[in-house]
């Protein structure tokens, strides 16, 4: 076994569940996100060739685990974060996540479903700047129509770190608490599972590294689900697995690897940027666990 597939002590084991976790019916059935022959292109009507964004892609995604999804620019990760998350409806191939097949789900019943089910956090926090990070937090239960619990919004808020700060304005709160209310927010309808497109890409290294010990400690502590969209090794190597697009596809993946390896599996999908290009050391800033 090369020391790329030994899962780390600490970790809950997402299991190698065969060519890219991909599992048998009852594992599919069980996985808390599934996607199957999951196909996406863009531009399909216009005079220029359409894009095919997502090839084939069928991938599991096993509860309580956290999962970084690499690749080169354009090569469809956030295609591949946007069609499990239903913010985007593949044109081939089907979605399950947390039991529910998305495809026939109408545009309200997805809205819903998401609004409940599902949880975002994203590069550029996406706070409202005037409301107290107590307001922000409560606010994806106001737009379903519900009343915000003072304590469950004050809970979620000290499960980030940030007890005390529920009247602080986003301008009062550096990036790494700002995007902890986001993940805050993201986590008050209790949602099974948690996407995260770039969560570290503005923060700095201190901050960033605050923000991947929280989207652990979903996973390690509470048993969510976490999906992360990276650039960066340093931060794909808090995750259990890593997985390579390229080209709309899933080339590869990797269990419980260093930010060293993971860098190195980087830029043997990026030949062009790899040539002459020095070695890229543990992380952006972000520190590694390994
Ligand atoms: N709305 C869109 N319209 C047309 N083409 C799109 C659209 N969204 C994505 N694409 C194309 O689909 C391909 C995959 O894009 P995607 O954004 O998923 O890649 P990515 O790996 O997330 O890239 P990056 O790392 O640069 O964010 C790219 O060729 C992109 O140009």
């Amino acid at each position: 076994m090369s020391r790329d597939h030994v899962i780390a002590p600490h970790r809950h084991a997402a299991g190698p569940e065969g060519g890219y976790g991909v599992p048998g019916p009852e594992g599919r059935l069980t996985a808390a996100i599934a996607l199957e022959g999951v196909g996406k292109s863009y531009n399909t009507t216009g005079a220029s060739p359409a894009v095919r964004a997502l090839d084939d892609v069928s991938v599991t995604f096993g509860r309580a685990t956290f999962t970084a999804v690499m690749g080169p620019s354009g090569s469809g990760k956030s295609t591949l974060l946007q069609c499990a998350a239903g913010l985007d409806r593949p044109d081939a191939g089907r979605v399950r996540v947390d039991g529910t097949e998305l495809g026939p789900l109408s545009e309200k019943e997805l809205t819903e479903f998401r609004r409940e089910r599902i949880g975002f956090v994203f590069q550029a926090f996406n706070l409202l700047g005037s409301l107290t990070a107590a307001q922000n937090v409560g606010l994806p239960l106001r737009l379903a129509g519900r009343r915000p619990d003072r304590r469950a919004v004050r809970e979620a808020l000290a499960q980030v770190g940030l007890a005390g700060r529920e009247e602080h304005l986003p301008s009062q709160m550096s990036g790494g608490q700002q995007q902890r209310v986001a993940i805050a927010r993201a986590l008050i309808a209790k949602p099974q599972v948690v996407f995260a497109d770039e969560p570290t890409g503005a923060l700095d290294s201190g901050s960033g590294r605050t923000v991947l010990e929280q989207l652990r400690t979903l996973v390690d502590v509470q048993g969510r689900t976490v999906v992360m969209v990276t650039h960066d090794p340093g931060a794909a190597s808090w995750a259990d697995r890593v997985l390579f697009l390229a080209d709309g596809r899933i080339r590869d993946e990797l269990h419980g690897a260093g930010a060293q390896r993971i860098a190195e599996r980087m830029a043997a999908l990026e030949p062009a940027r790899a040539h002459g290009t020095p070695e890229r050391p543990a992380a952006d800033g972000t520190g590694s666990p390994r």
